[in-house]
């Protein structure tokens, strides 16, 4: 077999990109656009020594699971991978993703995720359910501008007006922008020249309210006859924001920093839940409202709120879960590397009079153990505290900084909103290997047609919810328990108390008459063998130097240590 050989393939399984996968001579051959139990003609574009890639030059024999894409371009544009497999189809190969992943990375046992994992939440009407849809411009052969959507993994335009995920309003906006460039013989951006104007439109719509804003991003800082424009554009029903986004510089960051208002207001108003948003075109905002109310209503559920809950939202974007969350919790601190979004959150709990919200603008892996190091110096008797922590990180998953607080701060529960199962896997095979459990899995079907996939996990710290029951009969004879031996045992059994870094520190001062410091405490616990759930210094460690004491420090901890009967 050589590359450009026709085969013949018949299609068993599916790749995490959503190609076919399909066996001729003993190799494997991965093929975009085939699908399960398709049987196929391919053309072999790449060979490796046990694997290759074809291209899908006939579909033999058609599987069952095949549909008609709703979209003409479905093949050549690069926002669909999946559009030709029937949905519930869909549903299966993304819950099959995570459990492999889960199982595969994770370790966790088949039939252990048969009882925990959830069916997957997909959707009625899986199509046009994007709030938002950014539209490169470009010019066709005879120099006539197009809009559309990027081949896969090019910057070559595909001509698409009617995106079968988009709202049907944009298609009516594109045609206003495409005939005012054509009437006023406004030029589209090049990617090769670096001249021209118009590089993309921006639309987005309110699920709730209806309100539509158009951004025109211009690498310029003028649009001529923009007037002409936007009274085209507000004969529109909803048209709510026109604005132009200045982007002149070379690259493929699609806006700049710089918003002018054409007409209207600055920003569109939304609704998730009960929670009113103001989005401006460079606000971070969920694409899929229907599916964003599943995914944050399970997130509320698996955190278990009464009111009484102390709650992290860390990665929180705009705040959207913490705000969601904020009416059903005591407090809630929200954490965000972006301070654009932190200012978003800010004045998203302001619109909607929320005041148990506090957001911090940081890295989650520092805002947190700062956090906790500050409080255990400040309370040495008492535990940082948090009664749950939800993180929701980029692809790349929780920073292992983190992790190892989330793991020391104890909270009854955890709920991990993942957009990679792969990273997810993880991070739960950490966290279930140091204190906490997998209750719950649910995955969220966010955008179909593509091969992406939401999961939410609860996690539940495992002291406290494990007990066991035991029958006990009072009295004299086999098997009862006589009353009077009932005092002593409950004397013998009796929790002992949390012995806290302050009570060895004041018993060394007490006896030696010098000071010894926490770390110090942790250093010898560490060279013990001793279990650091609660050394308030770990994490500062790891980023310095340990700290070593003297041998007489040791010496006066160790044996604070034994007094204590911690050794
Ligand atoms: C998947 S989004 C979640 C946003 C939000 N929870 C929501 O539902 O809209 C991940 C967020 O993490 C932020 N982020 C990335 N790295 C971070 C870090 N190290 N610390 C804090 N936030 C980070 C990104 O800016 C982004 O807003």
């Amino acid at each position: 077999m050589k590359k450009n050989d026709f085969i013949t393939l018949e299609i068993e399984d599916i790749g995490v990109g959503g190609e076919g996968i399909g066996k001729a001579e003993g190799m494997t051959f991965f093929v975009k656009d085939a699908i399960v139990e398709d049987v196929i003609e391919a053309r072999i574009t790449k060979l490796k020594k046990s694997y290759g890639y074809a291209r899908l030059m006939k579909v033999l024999k058609p599987s069952g699971k095949r549909k008609e894409p709703k979209c003409l371009v479905a093949r050549q544009c690069g926002g669909c991978q999946i559009q030709e497999i029937d949905y519930s189809e869909q549903l299966k190969f993304k819950e099959r993703k995570v459990r492999n992943n889960l199982e595969r990375i994770g370790g966790f046992d088949r039939a252990f995720l048969g009882r925990v994992m959830e069916p997957i939440c997909g959707m009625e009407e899986p199509f046009h359910y994007r709030n938002k849809a950014q539209y490169p411009i470009g010019t066709d052969r005879e120099g006539y501008p197009v809009a559309g959507f990027y081949a896969g993994r090019t910057h070559q335009i595909i001509p698409n007006m009617v995106c079968a995920l988009g709202k049907e309003i944009n298609t009516q906006v594109l045609e206003v922008v495409l005939d005012f460039m054509r009437e006023f013989q406004i030029p589209a951006y090049s990617e090769e020249t670096g001249r021209g104007l118009l590089r993309h439109v921006l639309i987005r719509t309110g699920f709730h309210t209806g309100e539509i804003m158009v951004c025109l991003i211009v690498n310029g800082t003028q649009i001529p006859h923009a007037e002409e424009l936007t009274g085209r554009l507000r004969k529109l029903p909803g048209m709510t924001s026109i604005t132009m986004n200045i982007n002149c510089e070379n690259t493929n960051v699609i806006m700049g920093k710089e918003i002018r208002l054409l007409w209207g207001k600055e920003y569109i108003t939304d609704y998730i839940g009960e929670i009113k948003y103001q989005i401006s075109p460079l606000s971070f905002y969920q694409v899929n409202p229907v599916q964003t109310e599943v995914l944050y209503g399970l997130a509320c559920e698996y955190a278990g709120l009464t009111g009484n809950e102390t709650v992290w939202d860390l990665y929180c974007g705009i705040g959207t879960i913490s705000l969601f969350l904020a009416g059903k919790a005591k407090q809630v601190y929200g954490v965000e590397i972006i301070p654009q979004a932190i200012e978003d959150a800010r004045k998203n709990a302001d619109i909607n009079g929320i005041e148990n919200a506090e957001f911090y603008a940081g890295k989650a892996e520092e805002v947190l153990p700062d956090y906790y190091r500050k409080y255990e110096t400040e309370h040495p008797e008492e535990h940082a505290h948090a009664d749950v922590i939800v993180v929701d990180p980029p692809r790349k998953g929780c920073d292992q900084r983190l992790l190892e607080t989330m793991v020391r701060m104890e909270a009854k529960r955890i709920v991990y909103v993942s957009c990679d199962s792969a990273t997810l896997a993880r991070d739960l095979k950490y966290l279930c290997g140091n204190g906490y459990e997998m209750k719950k899995v649910r995955t969220v079907d966010m955008f179909p047609h593509t091969v992406h996939v939401e999961t939410v996990v609860l996690l539940s710290h495992k002291s406290p919810d494990s007990h066991i029951d035991i029958k006990v009969e009072f009295g004299e004879g086999k098997g009862k328990v006589p009353l009077e031996a009932i005092a002593e045992r409950a004397k013998k059994y009796q929790p002992k108390p949390k012995i806290t870094y302050k009570m060895i520190q004041e018993y060394v001062e007490k006896k030696y008459g010098f000071k010894v410091h926490t770390a110090y405490i942790a250093e010898v616990k560490r060279s013990l063998g001793m279990t650091m759930y609660d050394a308030p210094n770990a994490v500062e460690e790891l980023n310095q130097p340990r700290k070593h004491p003297l041998k007489e420090k040791v010496e006066a901890i160790k044996d604070a240590l034994k007094y204590f009967e911690v050794i």
